[in-house]
């Protein structure tokens, strides 16, 4: 029988640290989770960045159906019985109740990674390989009305951040956000007309 995936999903704005957490987190796990992240498609050239930075194609024509396809893919590798190490933005208002969905047959813990406005901007600056104000963009929304399993905030050091993450994941209790948001989803959508 395929295991039970378990998956631990940091959602925080760009620059607030996900990757650098994650990192530390699956370098300390018990078990091995792989690391997903819209980073590692984008930089392995699965996403042809230039050729969109370019103008050769519209984004906004394939974003969709680009983020349509990273979620499901999440599915596909837990229904395998992986256990993931997700970070993710959840940019638009209705991928949450979406993934709590798709995500529902899975044991998720949802980190929320908090972080400054002026940090934030630091990080982006000093990093330069982001779009100047994705970070403000996301802070003023990112976690508005988001509920979590656990908070952290990225001014601590990541190491404390790793060990009270993995601490706080092995006492996880049920029912998890996400138990909670699949329920209210299906509550929601039933109450919708056809
Ligand atoms: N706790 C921290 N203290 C100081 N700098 C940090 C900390 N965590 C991450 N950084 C730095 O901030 C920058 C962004 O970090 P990271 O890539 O982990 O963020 P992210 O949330 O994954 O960003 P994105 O969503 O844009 O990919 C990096 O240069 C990283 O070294």
């Amino acid at each position: 029988m395929v295991e039970r995936a378990k998956i631990i999903f940091i959602h925080g704005a760009s620059s607030s640290g996900k990757s650098t957490l994650a990192r530390a987190v699956q370098a300390r796990l018990g078990e091995p989770f792989w690391h997903v992240s819209i980073d590692h498609l984008r930089d392995s050239g699965m996403v042809p960045m230039e050729r969109f930075r370019r103008g050769d194609f519209s984004w906004k024509e394939y974003r969709a159906r680009f983020f349509d396809g990273f979620h499901r893919s999440l599915v596909a590798y837990a229904s395998a019985g992986n256990s993931l190490l997700l970070e993710h933005i959840l940019e638009e208002p209705g991928w949450v109740s979406d993934l709590a969905l798709m995500l529902e047959p899975f044991d998720v813990f949802f980190v929320g990674l908090h972080c400054e406005l002026d940090e934030l901007v630091r990080r982006e600056t000093l990093r330069a390989d982001r779009p100047l104000g994705s970070a403000a963009d996301d802070f003023h929304r990112v976690h508005e009305g988001q509920r979590y399993d656990l908070e952290l905030r990225s001014g601590q050091a990541v190491e404390d951040n790793a060990a009270q993450l993995i601490s706080a994941w092995a006492a996880r209790r049920s029912p998890s956000v996400f138990e909670g948001l699949a329920r209210e989803a299906v509550a929601t959508r039933a109450d919708q007309p056809r």
